[in-house]
């Protein structure tokens, strides 16, 4: 049985690449919008009814809309933007986020899904307050290295316009502390204290690591984190927790922001000495950071393998 797929927002950078993805699948019919009407009310609520799923590669506010359009209840829409990753009627649509998660993403009509740099903090933090080797309260801080595809078409402009000799260097952004992933890294992390977030975009397209720094209540705990990680992801496809002080990385003196580019998976890692650690995560922000876990959360959501295509 093939199953009806619509991605509002096809011309987008997100929906480009679930294109790209969808266009290998012979088990999936694209539903295309016919550029003059991309834009049009009616046009969109016809195709998003007619889909089984319909990704919003979207605006928060176009995404909103988009969703008041649905009467379907048979449509699955799988959110890409920042507008319902806390809201209740949706699920969070990180597989991984912890047990039972892939039950409510099967289960559900409204999947949103987490935003990158959020993905990579999460996937850290989690286990650790799950297994309570971080308190609810504990004052966390984190920065994020990424690629400027992560701003969407605007920004992939201006980088690749050249001229503008400021943005040869990496730039540090959302300095009021107000970053709109920090509500669903604290929701979906089950932190109660607000964390010190900086990202960082630089000049290069693709590729993000969050790296959280910790000063430890003992040195023990490193090994900890590390194995609360091992436990957690163990048998997770997209989900590499690499060797405590990975060697390889250490040897190259380097950490490599892009090694995860092209694939849907994220890379843990658990640097110590001491009293002192960096837990990084690393991503490809178009990938697991967007339309690779749209994609993932569509084939759990219709029953397909979950790496189908990825
Ligand atoms: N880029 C990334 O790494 C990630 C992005 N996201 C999120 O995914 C969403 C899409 O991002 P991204 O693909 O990067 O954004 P882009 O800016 O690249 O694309 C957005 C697309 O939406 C279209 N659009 C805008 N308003 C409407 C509307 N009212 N009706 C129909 N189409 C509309 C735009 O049209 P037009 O062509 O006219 O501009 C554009 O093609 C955003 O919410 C973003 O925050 C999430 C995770 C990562
Ligand atoms: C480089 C850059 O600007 N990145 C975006 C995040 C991209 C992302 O994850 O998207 P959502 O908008 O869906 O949350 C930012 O930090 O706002």
């Amino acid at each position: 049985m093939k199953h009806t797929v619509f991605v509002d927002g096809q011309e987008g950078t997100t929906g480009l690449r679930i294109h790209e993805y969808l266009a290998a699948r012979a088990d999936i019919d694209v539903l295309r919008i016919a550029p003059e009407l991309r834009k049009d009310a009616n046009e969109r609520a016809r195709l998003l009814n007619a889909a089984d799923v319909a990704f919003l590669c979207l605006p928060d506010a176009a995404a909103i809309e988009a969703a008041a359009l649905v009467t379907n209840p048979r449509t699955c829409l799988i959110d890409a933007s920042t507008a319902h990753r806390i809201h209740p009627d949706w699920r969070f649509g990180l597989p991984e986020l912890a047990a039972g998660q892939r039950e409510a993403l099967r289960t559900s009509k409204r999947i949103a899904n987490p935003g990158c740099h959020a993905s990579a903090f999460i996937l850290l933090a989690r286990p650790l307050v799950d297994a309570g080797l971080i308190a609810p309260e504990q004052a966390l801080s984190a920065t994020s290295i990424t690629g400027y595809s992560g701003g969407g078409k605007k920004m992939i402009e201006q980088y690749e316009a050249g001229g503008d000799a400021k943005l040869l260097s990496p730039r540090p952004y959302a300095l009021g502390l107000a970053h709109k992933h920090i509500p669903e890294m604290m929701v979906q992390s089950g932190l109660r204290t607000k964390p010190v977030f900086m990202p960082i975009v630089s000049s290069f397209y693709k590729g993000l690591a969050v790296t959280i720094p910790l000063q430890l209540a003992d040195a023990g705990d490193a090994e900890r984190i590390h194995a609360a990680f091992q436990k957690r992801y163990d048998g997770e496809r997209f989900v590499r927790v690499m060797p405590l002080d990975d060697a390889a990385t250490l040897a190259d003196g380097f950490f490599d922001v892009q090694a995860c580019n092209d694939t849907n998976r994220v890379d843990l890692f658990v640097f110590r000495n001491g009293q002192q650690a960096l837990l990084m995560a690393r991503l490809d922000n178009l990938g697991k950071g967007a339309s690779g876990a749209a994609v993932q959360c569509m084939n759990l959501h219709l029953g397909c393998d979950e790496g189908l295509g990825l």
